[in-house]
């Protein structure tokens, strides 16, 4: 953080701070206290929606086991904060990891349905678990004592901006940490993030459990915010709030969960005060018109799509002036601006400002800004020597979908140090292969060895790690993060450093963050993307985004590169460059199984060139004697040779 953003934050924390003593008012202080607490549950939330893509309906259950933790602890045991806080952040840690097994299995509208029926549980057994909850008479609390002083309002406030101020370090930190890169990757493609020995089912389950502490740390604030806790509040609406907050405010951004926060707890009183609604409805359509005429301006939107939002609030205002009172139509109204929000405000208010002044778009990690300093290291490491011994040994492999047989009793052997060209017509076999040797495929039959060791049972991160390194035929990069925070994901295997580490920065983080930047940058100087680092992946070209899969495999320090078309799409000079990088990639002592339809690319590069052809292989040798071979010959006539 530099020196700007920790004096504003301070400035932010102070005004905070000093907000009950300037306000007074008992009912603003303990808005502002809901406010706090709802965004310790949104910076846990975003974990799960905004960084690794998974849905959550089960946020308000989990929020319920926070407040009923230390509800129960409080009222059957006069528990104190120190027991209560700890206790309700580990039981719903513990409810967390039970959350997360089903997004383990499905996604989407089914990942929704489970946690939403999550959700239900909950709030049926707080309501039957009588003999620990009360059921629906609810548990009274008072505020909690710390050192034997009974907090009174304004206290606990502080505790409660304490608590915020912790929330929002420790998220931020581990969110910008390579933990935080890996919740990112998943989202952006769990294959490849498998494939860059980031287990997909461990950071899942890492980031429901690190989400639902959080959960559980508001949810104990809550119960003393209140002072009465009971299964109601827990319910359906409020945890289409939580989601709503993180839409509304934009996915991502620490900011934009407080704002997400702010605008769940006050549009219901907002909506509950009709002078107050009309002032606001004024504002909204001069902001909105304002807006529209600055995008109109700069040619970021058209007369037609501009007028839509600017009819619609001038509307919403001028309607306002008409409704004699509120209660018919809250609903109508929040569904309205749920509605606008989600179709004119994708990234939420905080990515729509963002986009609207131009800042920088990618959420940044502690990489960046190591990154932006390091002058780059030794990129590639050499891989081991033993030239000619047999690193991959696959043997009668056979993968069958359904009646087709995508290969049929395979044999392949690769030598250390070599370039093995793997090719054949379309549908031939050959993302078949690549997808069995990593592990994203259990042969049928067939047994696969690398490095003397068997592949059969492992996963494709334990695969990954174990020094197979692969590129993709579609790519597959984490599109909304930087170039460098993509290499960043195949280095993971680099940092030992645990959660502890990461959210007070201790020495071994720091340290291993500082090299991993180094040798990122230096990858992406090894395949001539050192001045894109910063570029999100998504917006580089096509060409660019293949090599930049290649820096990533090679964070990986592999022994066994895998490149599946790596010139497909890719015009002339781009071709050369790519060849030239993967001789050097050679000379590094990696070895290379390549993919590829361009035959002059395997021609130049490879020593062994395998054929395959309707799953079979037809034939092996030099490419000189493969390119003569009437078999393969026959093969690419009668396919669809290119
Ligand atoms: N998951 C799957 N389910 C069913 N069939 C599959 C699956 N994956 C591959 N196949 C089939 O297996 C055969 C081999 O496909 P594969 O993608 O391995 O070929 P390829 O040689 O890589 O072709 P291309 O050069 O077009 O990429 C094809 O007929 C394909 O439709």
């Amino acid at each position: 953080m530099n020196a700007r953003k920790l004096t504003l934050a301070l400035i932010a924390f102070g005004a905070l701070l000093a907000f009950p003593g300037v306000v007074g008012n008992p009912y603003y202080i303990h808005l502002v206290e809901t406010i706090m607490i709802y965004a310790i549950v949104l910076f846990g939330l975003d974990i799960v929606v905004g960084y690794t893509g998974q849905v959550s309906l089960g946020h308000a259950g989990l929020f319920g086991i926070g407040a009923y933790t230390a509800g129960v602890l409080v009222f059957k045991l006069d528990a104190s904060l120190w027991v209560t806080l700890p206790s309700a952040i580990a039981v719903t840690a513990a409810f967390g990891a039970v959350l997360a097994l089903p997004a383990l299995r499905v996604t989407g509208p089914y990942l929704a349905m489970v946690t939403l029926a999550f959700g239900t549980i909950i709030q049926i057994l707080i309501n039957e678990m009588t003999f620990l909850t009360e059921g629906p008479l609810g548990i009274t609390l008072s505020k909690p004592a710390l050192f034997g002083h009974k907090l009174d309002e304004t206290e606990f406030y502080w505790v409660v901006a304490v608590m915020l101020l912790v929330s929002l370090v420790v998220v931020h930190r581990i969110l910008r940490s390579h933990l935080g890169r890996a919740f990112e990757a998943l989202r952006g493609s769990p294959v490849a993030s498998d494939c860059m020995g980031v287990s997909v089912y461990r950071y899942k389950v890492y980031a429901f459990v690190i989400s639902a502490g959080l959960a559980g740390l508001a949810g104990a604030l809550y119960a003393y915010s209140e002072q009465y806790i009971s299964p109601n509040t827990y319910n359906f609406e409020q945890t289409v709030l939580f989601l709503l907050a993180i839409i509304m405010g934009g996915r991502k951004t620490r900011t934009g969960a407080l704002l997400g926060a702010a605008i769940i707890v006050m549009l219901p009183k907002l909506l509950d005060d009709l002078e107050m609604f009309r002032i606001v409805s004024i504002a909204l359509a001069v902001v909105v018109a304002v807006s529209a005429g600055v995008a109109l301006k700069r040619g970021k939107t058209t007369l037609q799509a501009a007028a839509i939002p600017v009819i619609g609030s001038v509307a919403l205002a001028a309607v306002s002036f008409k409704l004699q009172t509120m209660t018919d139509w809250r609903l109508s109204i929040f569904g309205l601006i749920t509605l606008f929000v989600v179709y004119y405000l994708q990234d939420g208010i905080v990515g729509f400002v963002r986009n609207a002044l131009n800042l920088r778009g990618h959420a940044a990690t502690d990489a960046d800004d190591v990154a932006a300093m390091s002058s780059g290291g030794d990129a590639l490491t050499h891989a081991g020597g033993g030239n000619g011994a047999t690193l991959l040994q696959a043997q009668g492999v056979l993968m069958q979908f359904g009646g087709l047989k995508a290969l049929n009793n395979v044999d392949l052997i690769v030598k250390r140090g070599t370039i093995h060209g793997l090719i054949g017509p379309n549908g031939s076999g050959k993302s078949t292969m690549m997808n069995v040797l990593t592990g994203i495929y259990t042969p049928t039959a067939g047994t696969v060895s690398f490095a003397g060791k068997t592949l059969a049972g492992r996963t494709s991160s334990d695969i990954a790690l174990s020094g197979v390194a692969r590129t993709f035929q579609n790519v597959q990069l984490f599109g909304e993060m930087s170039a460098l925070q993509n290499v960043m994901v195949g280095l993971h295997h680099s940092f030992r450093s645990n959660l502890l580490d990461v959210a007070l920065h201790l020495p071994r983080y720091l340290r291993e963050n500082r090299e991993a930047s180094v040798r990122a940058m230096g990858l992406l100087r090894f395949v001539g993307l050192a001045d894109l680092a910063g570029e999100e992946a998504r917006n580089l070209p096509y060409g660019k985004q293949r090599l930049l899969e290649i820096a990533r495999a090679l964070a990986l320090d592999p022994e066994l590169l895998l490149l599946d078309e790596p010139a497909a799409g890719l015009t002339a000079p781009d071709i050369k460059e790519l060849l030239a990088i993967i001789q050097k990639i050679r000379e590094h002592g990696v070895t290379v199984i390549l993919i590829e339809h361009h035959m002059d690319v395997v021609m130049s590069l490879c020593d062994t060139v395998s054929v395959l052809d309707f799953g079979q292989k037809i034939a092996e040798g030099l490419p000189a004697e493969v390119q003569a071979n009437e078999k393969v010959i026959e093969a690419y006539l009668g396919g669809q040779a290119t």
